[in-house]
């Protein structure tokens, strides 16, 4: 990795673009992760590189879904292992939640080696390697285990494709996406749609999982009937016109 100096004003993105292109070399992350993360990137630069309040609000929803879950799951792709093994791993153990590897450049290779990388990173058990069902998709991540992803109430999709989105709340499943795109097709179909990048989201759920375990059933159960996913959303866009608008204003002349 090209060695990154801590006082860069960009430390944490250039980091996590050193990430996903050693993923690259690794063969954990496909060729077109990269691209993907590019994409991530530009949007974060819109929302200003911070969890804005639309993303906090959508996260403390999305734990409180994962904790009522009877069996929350996190998908992981070939992006989020190269990313932040670490994190999924912590963030599972705080939601007793199970994960489960689902590529849409799926080779068994690589299913083999981020399953050795979220185990290095002290998971115990990852599903994907042996899928047993299916969804409705004409593309490789129809491939789920029963266990996992297939009868999960609640599953947590970070970096997700649309179509994949769709079909998951057509199951009637809480869909939670991770997706610094408010455009996308995935974050106008999750149920809960965390407009945030992946690191600073799975920190923040993270740190939110650990308090709000401490809190009585009910207070969870408001925290999710009273969120409003339109409005997380529509303030995610607002954010980002309110950050170009005061950049516009200081560009003026
Ligand atoms: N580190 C990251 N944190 C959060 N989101 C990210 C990160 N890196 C990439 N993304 C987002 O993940 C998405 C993955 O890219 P992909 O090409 O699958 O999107 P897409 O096909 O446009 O999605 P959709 O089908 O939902 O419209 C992009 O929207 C990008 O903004
Ligand atoms: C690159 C990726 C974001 C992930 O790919 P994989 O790790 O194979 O699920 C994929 O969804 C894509 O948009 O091309
Ligand atoms: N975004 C296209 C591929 C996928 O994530 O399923």
């Amino acid at each position: 990795m090209t060695e990154i100096p801590k006082d860069h004003p960009r430390y944490e993105s250039l980091i996590a673009r050193e990430k996903v292109a050693a993923g690259v070399k690794m063969g954990i992350t496909s060729i077109q992760g990269l691209i993907a993360q590019g994409r991530g990137e530009s949007f974060d630069y819109l929302i200003g590189e911070r969890s804005t309040k639309s993303a906090l609000y959508a996260e403390r929803a999305a734990v409180a879904a994962m904790l009522l879950a009877k069996n929350p799951v996190i998908s992981v792709n070939g992006n989020v292992a190269a990313l932040a093994p670490d994190k999924v791993v912590a963030l599972a153990d705080v939601m007793g939640a199970k994960l489960e590897v689902n590529l849409f450049h799926r080779t068994e290779t690589r299913v083999r080696l981020i399953i050795e990388q979220l185990k290095a990173n002290g998971a115990s058990e990852v599903l994907g390697k042996n899928p047993d069902a299916t969804l409705e998709l004409s593309h490789d991540r129809r491939l789920v285990e029963s266990r996992g992803i297939y009868s999960a109430d609640v599953v947590l999709v970070p970096l997700e494709d649309g179509d994949r989105c769709e079909k998951l709340v057509e199951m009637g499943k809480t869909v939670i996406a991770i997706d610094l795109n408010p455009l996308s097709r995935t974050s106008r179909t999750a149920t809960i749609s965390i407009v945030d990048n992946l690191t600073r989201a799975l920190d923040n759920m993270i740190k939110l999982g650990v308090e709000l375990k401490k809190e009585r059933k009910e207070e969870l159960v408001e925290l999710i009937t009273t969120y409003d996913n339109k409005r997380a959303l529509s303030e995610a866009v607002s954010e980002i016109q309110e950050n170009l608008k005061a950049i516009a204003a200081e560009l003026e002349y």
